[in-house]
């Protein structure tokens, strides 16, 4: 089993203040395996993923990573966020080769390795479709090549696990089908192990081979659903009847575990009371 996640909570805040962010969280994915979390804000998602990658701690439970207890970020996790956070005074090739756990950046490396990140920037260059940019400087790129620019970044060190939070989320429809194809494509190239949250019950049905669904207050994982598709997407399975039904009932799961509702009555309850309250001079 790639990660293993027992019994994990954690808590913000201490006393009447304490909010769990994450209640019990049991969770397994294999190797090679690509799991997509969902559910409505505030259910732990990003926590979630931030735990994997070793920057935020368990309060209870453990987290094992090829069977070996998580402390800390290591290489063999890379993060991508919404957020490209290139640095903006590099070209492209010098961020994409600007992956600071490198060998190759310590004062110890040598000429082979070197040259193996030198080729492997070449290969990531292509598989991103970057090469008629690689010169140009981040602020020269739409959305859409600069999330590029951060998933072979990301993939310099070659990751077994890639952590990706919402990292399409800013991208517009179009751009965004196409970046689901070349995850899919980076996915099957690398035999990485990818754990994605999303807000679009989409895009997570269309990546995920399992999809999460997670509920909040508590923050938990309220089911897992196995994706009805072969491996092997392809565009047109989204109007699968299988594809549409699951649809359907991650967001009635989602509408219905994300307490809306209750905020609602509460809000209609207020107003009444509002309007029956005795109004002063
Ligand atoms: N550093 C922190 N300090 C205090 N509370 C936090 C912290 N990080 C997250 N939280 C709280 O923990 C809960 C879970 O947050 P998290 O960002 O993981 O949820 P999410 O499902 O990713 O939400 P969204 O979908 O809105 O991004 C939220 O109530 C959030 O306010």
């Amino acid at each position: 089993m790639k990660i293993q996640c027992r019994n994990l909570s954690k808590f913000f805040g201490a006393g009447a203040q304490r909010l769990t962010a994450l209640d019990n969280i049991g969770l397994q994915v294999q190797h090679n395996e690509f799991v997509t979390l969902v559910g409505a804000s505030g259910c732990g998602k990003s926590t979630l993923l931030r735990m994997l990658a070793g920057l935020e701690r368990a309060d209870q439970g453990a987290l094992l990573i090829d069977g070996r207890h998580v402390t800390d970020p290591g290489i063999a996790r890379a993060l991508v966020f919404q957020h490209y956070s290139l640095y903006p005074w590099l070209t492209v090739l010098n961020n994409i080769k600007f992956c600071r756990r490198l060998d190759v950046h310590r004062r110890h490396s040598t000429s082979a390795s070197v040259e193996a990140a030198s080729g492997r920037a070449d290969a990531l260059v292509r598989l991103m479709g970057l090469a008629a940019c690689i010169d140009a400087y981040p602020n020269q790129l739409s959305g859409g090549m600069q999330q590029r620019v951060a998933i072979a970044r990301a993939l310099m060190g070659r990751p077994e696990i890639l952590l990706m939070d919402e990292p399409f989320g800013a991208l517009d429809a179009q751009t965004r089908e196409v970046m689901h194809d070349l995850i899919l494509h980076v996915h099957r190239l690398e035999q990485s192990t990818i754990v994605f949250v999303t807000h679009d019950v989409e895009e997570a049905i269309y990546l995920g081979h399992r999809v999460v669904l997670m509920a909040p207050r508590p923050g938990r994982i309220d089911s897992i659903y196995e994706v009805p598709l072969p491996r092997e997407r392809t565009r047109d399975m989204k109007h699968a009847p299988q594809f549409l039904a699951l649809k359907r009932e991650l967001l009635d799961r989602i509408r219905d575990t994300s307490g809306i509702e209750t905020d609602l009555d509460l809000l209609d309850q207020l107003s009444r009371n509002g309007a029956s309250a005795p109004q002063g001079d």
